[in-house]
């Protein structure tokens, strides 16, 4: 479909909790450590969260023996996301608020309490992601790819992508630095936004409801990192509609990979550039997957049932319901296996 041969998915996200965030999460935590080591008075480590940052933070903590504790969004994020931290003992705040009210508020509680911030505005977070920057250019033997797509909410990662990339020019490992692409939910775009007025009075907006529920910020903490690294690498906004990243993922999926929403939104955009003639078909592209599919199985249960409200679903697969009986079932098989 879109005639590429030379496409590649950075999977982020079949890690330890499911998500990028652990390449983070490990540094900061490991730092925490050592400072309690150094009898440093620390109450413990917090952060605000969709889901993901919060399962990296609780499970690090946990193994460490440090005090988790994590400020979300009520019900914002998907179950999955929920249990991560509730099993691995975090103290889970469980607020009325959205992303960007949870980390205005966890901003002023540990400006007051020594607990120490671990959002991605902590530096030590990025030196942990820049990792999968240095990895994309080891597996292609240090040559460089034309594009990196890379889904964007509180904006960290694609500062983080940059600083890998730019770490490996300066030593002398690559000769330039991949085009970036942050890919943003229209329905949390003010990077976005921002992009298209050039560069030009940066606006917080209020992030409407978005599958793509990880990335559902209207006010990124990293937002200045983010037009750096994109002003620096001859970069791109684009964004994804709904059913865009949906009809993505599930295109995606039918590969044999099992995206979550907001690589969805990666590829959408893929898509559309591809389309619109900015990514040829010989250009090496890779896009980002940040997290593990399975950690959002309501919104494809929704989308394959064909469940969502002024979504066609085009790519949708719903199971067949047949009775239990030999001459129905084969009547369905002869059926659909024609089909197919
Ligand atoms: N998508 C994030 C939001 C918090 O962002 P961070 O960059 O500060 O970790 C999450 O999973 O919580």
């Amino acid at each position: 479909m879109l005639q590429m041969n030379d496409l590649w998915v950075k999977q982020c996200g079949i890690s330890h909790t499911g998500s990028f965030k652990d390449l983070g999460m490990t540094v900061l935590v490991s730092q925490v450590n050592r400072l309690r080591r150094m009898k440093k008075p620390l109450l413990g480590v917090g952060c605000a969260s969709t889901g993901d940052t919060s399962a990296a933070l609780s499970a690090y903590c946990a193994a460490a023996g440090i005090p988790a504790i994590v400020f979300l969004p009520a019900n914002r994020i998907s179950i999955a996301q929920l249990v991560q931290p509730i099993a691995n003992g975090a103290l889970v705040l469980s607020l009325d608020t959205d992303f960007d009210g949870c980390m205005r508020l966890i901003r002023e509680v540990t400006a007051e309490l020594p607990i120490y911030l671990a959002n991605s505005l902590n530096s030590l977070r990025l030196e942990g992601q820049k990792t999968a920057a240095i990895e994309i250019c080891q597996q292609f033997d240090w040559e460089v790819p034309d594009w990196v797509i890379v889904p964007g909410g509180n904006l960290g990662n694609i500062y983080a992508f940059f600083k890998g990339f730019h770490m490996c020019k300066e030593l002398g490992l690559i000769d330039r630095i991949p085009r970036l692409v942050c890919a943003q939910a229209a329905n949390a775009n003010p990077l976005y936004l921002y992009y298209k007025a050039g560069w030009k009075n940066f606006k917080a907006i209020k992030a409407s409801n978005t599958f793509a529920s990880a990335i559902q910020i209207g006010d990124p903490v990293s937002i200045d990192r983010a037009v750096f690294a994109l002003q620096n690498s001859d970069g791109i906004v684009e964004e994804a509609t709904e059913e865009e990243l949906m009809d993505a993922c599930a295109q995606a999926d039918l590969t044999g990979m099992f995206t979550c929403p907001h690589t969805g939104v990666a590829l959408a955009a893929l898509i559309k550039l591809r389309k619109n003639g900015v990514i040829r078909a010989t250009d090496r592209a890779v896009v980002v997957s940040t997290a593990h599919g399975l950690k959002f199985t309501q919104s494809k249960i929704d989308y394959h049932s064909k469940a969502i409200a002024d979504l066609p679903c085009k790519f949708a697969n719903p199971p067949v319901q047949v009775a239990n009986d030999f001459g129905a079932v084969m009547d369905v098989l002869r059926r659909e296996l024609s089909l197919r």
